[in-house]
């Protein structure tokens, strides 16, 4: 039952009143007059007539009464329809002038009245949607049940209720905010909602522009990466503090908001400036002005940045600060380091172009203008295909770039070709160069000239495979050669011979007509060899007045006597030389495979033993070795024993021969050699005693106890003489292969505590030739512990560049055999020279040794050479007398007779 309206009440109250009344007053006449007129006429015809008058009266009176009435409330009831009726019509003009769509639902949730039919945002025409439910005239679910939950909730509770929607309109989506409110009948009962819909897409969409803009400001200056920018209120307090401000300043974004801006990053001289110039802008609009200043860290130091304010005004009207700081410290550095880079880029010596990613030169050095030859003009804009030497193929060099793409880098040798048209090695490496993506943008290519290198290996490689004066092949080649013909030998079941040439009585000729013509017989000697045996024989020159040759794959024993024989005979003819003519004989030793020796070191050893024999059975003059020949065998044993008690019987001592460095003569180091004199040999020379320490492995005591003395005696001078002075021990190739070199330095070390940069290791270039990666680690090894490495004889070996470059060496110690006869042999002083200008193009110190004359130290130091060792300085010598020399600070030669003789 639906509760009464008041006003239907005060209606009906009134309608019972007025009848009430009504019926009272007639009643009371009714009453009144018939009793009045009983009393006053008692005549009962006339009573009746006269009571037919007053009902006739009473209903005259009613009537007339009944008129007026009815005239009243009808004109009134006209005049409230009239009323209502313009209340109508003004309310349709004001509805049909608003945009806003008016729906009225009854309380089912039907739409009964649309206040717009024609309006252009109805999902439907009015005549589609009138009587249907809210959840049957295409609006989202979600709607559709949101306003038939807000009918419900207006059925219970008088208010307004508010819903916004999107509608999907023909004309694109549109945004409305609903207010619902309930609708009472004429008797005031719940007759169902209106629903006054508003389009507020225009107001949605520009909210939504406001936010993205919003959002974009927020985010560009939260990401600016190098901008630090903060934002502060009215009081300076902190209320933006991006990433870039947290990484300059070093204070997080939670530390420091509401915060003021004077307590944080402003220098305490710096703050009242501040906060006045900061009024002065809210106050009279005087913008702070722009510049460098020097602001607070939170760890207190100053940093350089370039600072720019803006004062902008939020949207409650307040003003607020923005300031945008930029770190001149690090913008000054890549500055500067702009600068280094483009220096580096001009004064390199290695030849550089910058290239964009389709690799079009953008910009190429002088140095690569003087290598290849090509004008910086000639080459930008074009790919640096022009160098192509057309020794590479073309996938090789387009797999080169894809290399360069795929790891970032590419570097390896290769041939190019100058605008010459000379091909020349070069070291190309390439770098890419990649953007923010990962996608490479330039490429920087670096390319170095290796054709002096080259040229310096390939002479270097023929000086050391070759004997200077003669061209022969040298020893080192001789046994490269003797060993595949060995192989080759025991294959075909052939023999091989080795012949060990010795001149008779040279050294007369070199006394008595000087070395120039003793050098231009042996280049003579050497011709006429060629011509006694065949071109699969090799002829070499040991040096001095030595020569060996290999005949391989010999028949027997009397093809090689024949061809002994042969050789004697050839040089019964006298030479010429320099209008001289002279007589020569050779003695000569002979070694066959397999009979008298197995490898090339044992046939070696037998040949000299033969060469002896044949020199003491009277010269010019061929031996076979025998048996017999091998007594000495024998001393060699008796030394070995002896040698296995001369620690132990403290016969070995160390003596130091000084290094000197050339251009001030000061005393840089020493060499420790070591020495023996045993109580029953005498003193036996290290070229005899080392050799049969390796063979019977007593190196390892041995060298162990060298280096451990040399150390001690080093740190003693580093505490008594002015500081750097280095000790150089020899290690020997046993120790080095199968020893632990770097557990022995150590523990030597840590004995003595002399600091590893004071110890200098000389290493033979044979020790660094085979198993090159586990040499490299155990140099890097020995490396690692300070010392410095330095290799011995250097020139007599293998030398080859790449180890050279590979291997952590700091010195190359030129042989003695080289320096000897630099003031009047060229060969020796080219081979020196290159030697000095190989160390200078790698980077290593040089030192002579063998120096002995004072031409020897003048022509060193005019080459460039660094350091000197040899008896014009000084013979090795005990410690105490080269303590005397330290005292002195100079180095004289002083004396140390035996062992170097001896040996
Ligand atoms: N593994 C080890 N080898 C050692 C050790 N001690 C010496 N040796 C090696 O024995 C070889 C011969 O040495 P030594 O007889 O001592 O000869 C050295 C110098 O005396 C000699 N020298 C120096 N200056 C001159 C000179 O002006 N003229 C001249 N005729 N000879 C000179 O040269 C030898 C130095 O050689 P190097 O080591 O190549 O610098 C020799 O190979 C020693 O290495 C040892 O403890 N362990």
């Amino acid at each position: 039952m639906c509760p009464q309206h008041p006003q239907a009440i005060s209606v009906n109250a009134s309608a019972a009143i007025v009848a009430g009344i009504y019926a009272l007053v007639a009643a009371l006449w009714i009453a009144l007059s018939d009793s009045a007129l009983a009393t006053l006429v008692s005549n009962t015809e006339q009573l009746v007539q006269l009571q037919m008058l007053k009902g006739w009266l009473f209903v005259g009176i009613t009537a007339v009464l009944l008129f007026f009435l009815m005239r009243w409330r009808l004109t009134q009831l006209a005049s409230s329809q009239q009323t209502v009726l313009e209340d109508e019509g003004r309310l349709q003009s004001i509805l049909s002038s608003i945009d806003d769509l008016v729906f009225v639902i009854d309380p089912d949730g039907t739409l009964i009245d649309c206040a717009q039919p024609n309006a252009p945002t109805l999902l439907l025409p009015m005549e589609q949607f009138l009587g249907r439910r809210l959840d049957s005239v295409g609006l989202p679910a979600d709607v559709a049940a949101k306003m038939l939950d807000a009918i419900e909730q207006l059925r219970r509770k008088p208010e307004v209720i508010s819903i916004d929607y999107a509608l999907d309109l023909p004309q694109g989506r549109h945004w409305f905010e609903s207010r619902l409110s309930r609708l009472l009948d004429g008797e005031g009962a719940f007759a169902g909602v209106t629903a006054v819909a508003r389009d507020v897409s225009a107001r949605h969409r520009a909210e939504d522009k406001l936010r993205d803009s919003e959002l974009s400001f927020r985010t560009l200056l939260e990401g600016l990466p190098n901008i630090a920018v903060q934002g502060y209120d009215r009081e300076r307090r902190i209320i933006f503090w991006n990433p870039a401000s947290e990484r300059l300043y070093g204070f997080r974004r939670d530390e420091v908001l509401g915060r003021k801006l004077e307590d944080t990053i402003i220098p305490p001289e710096l703050r009242t400036v501040l906060v006045d110039q900061h009024q002065r802008w809210l106050d009279e609009g005087v913008p702070i002005p722009a510049g460098e200043i020097a602001l607070c860290r939170s760890d207190g130091s100053l940093v350089p940045v370039y600072s720019s304010h803006a004062l902008i005004v939020n949207s409650r009207d307040e003003p607020e600060m923005f300031c945008l700081d930029v770190d001149m410290g690090k913008l000054r550095q890549a500055e500067s380091e702009l600068r280094l880079a483009a220096r580096v880029f001009e004064s390199s010596a290695e030849g550089i172009i910058i290239t964009d990613c389709e690799r079009l030169v953008l910009a190429a050095n002088d140095a690569f203008s003087r290598i290849t030859g090509f004008a910086r003009d000639e080459i930008l804009g074009k790919t640096p295909d022009f160098l192509a030497s057309g020794l590479q193929s073309k996938d090789y060099v387009a797999d080169i770039w894809r290399e360069a793409v795929r790891t970032g880098h590419w570097q390896g040798e290769i041939s190019n070709r100058r605008r010459s048209g000379e091909v020349f090695p070069g070291w190309l490496a390439i770098t890419a160069v990649h953007d923010d993506a990962g996608q490479p943008t330039h490429f920087i290519a670096i390319l170095a000239d290796l054709s002096e290198r080259k040229a310096i290996e390939a002479r270097l490689q023929h000086l050391t495979h070759h004997d200077p004066l003669t061209n022969l092949p040298n020893r080192l080649l001789l046994r490269d050669r003797v060993e595949q013909a060995l192989a080759f030998a025991s294959r075909e079941r052939r023999r091989l011979a080795l012949l060990l040439l010795d001149l008779d009585h040279f050294k007369e000729i070199n006394d008595s007509l000087g070395h120039a013509i003793g050098d231009r017989l042996l280049i003579a000697i050497a011709a006429r060899l060629g011509s006694c045996v065949r071109d699969t024989d090799t002829i070499s020159r040991q040096g001095g007045d030595e020569f060996l040759i290999a005949l391989s794959s010999v028949k027997d024993s009397a093809a090689v006597a024949s061809i002994a024989a042969n050789i004697l005979q050839a040089m019964e003819a006298p030479f010429t030389v320099d209008d001289q003519t002279l007589a020569c004989s050779f003695s000569i030793g002979i070694a066959v495979w397999p009979e008298d020796g197995k490898d090339f070191d044992t046939l070696l050893l037998k040949t000299d033993t033969a060469m002896y024999k044949a020199k003491e059975s009277g010269r010019n003059a061929y031996r076979f070795f025998n048996e017999h020949m091998n007594t000495d065998g024998r001393r060699r044993l008796q030394l070995q024993n002896g040698l296995r008690l001369a620690i132990e019987r403290e016969e070995l001592s160390v003596h130091y021969q000084p290094q000197i460095d050339l251009a001030s003569g000061a005393i840089t180091g020493a060499e420790a050699l070591l020495r023996w004199t045993s109580r029953e040999f005498g003193e036996i020379g290290p070229n005899i005693f080392i050799p049969l320490a390796e063979q019977s492995g007593l190196i390892h005591a041995i060298g162990e106890w060298v280096l451990l003395a040399a150390c001690h005696q080093a740190e003693l001078w580093r505490q008594h003489y002015p500081p750097g002075l280095t000790v150089a021990v020899n290690l020997s190739a046993q120790q080095f292969r199968r020893g632990d070199p770097v557990a022995l330095i150590k523990r030597a070390l840590a004995a003595s505590g002399l600091p590893g940069e004071l110890l200098e290791l000389e290493i033979t270039e044979s020790m660094l030739i085979s198993e090159a990666d586990e040499v490299l680690g155990m140099l890097q090894r020995l490396k690692a512990l300070g010392v410095r490495l330095a290799i011995d004889d250097f020139g007599t070996g293998y030398s080859s560049l790449s180890y050279l470059q590979r291997f952590p060496i700091d010195k190359l110690k030129i042989d003695q055999s080289f320096v000897r006869h630099i003031a009047r042999n060229n060969d020796d002083a080219a081979i020196v020279d290159t030697i000095v200008q190989l160390g200078r193009i790698l980077k290593l110190t040089t030192i002579a040794e063998g120096v002995e004359e004072l031409q020897h130290a003048s022509f060193l130091r005019a080459a460039g050479c660094n350091e000197a060792q040899g008896y014009l300085f000084g013979k090795p010598m005990p410690a105490a007398q080269f303590a005397e020399l330290l005292a002195r600070g100079d180095a004289t030669t002083a004396a140390d007779d035996s062992p170097s003789q001896s040996s």
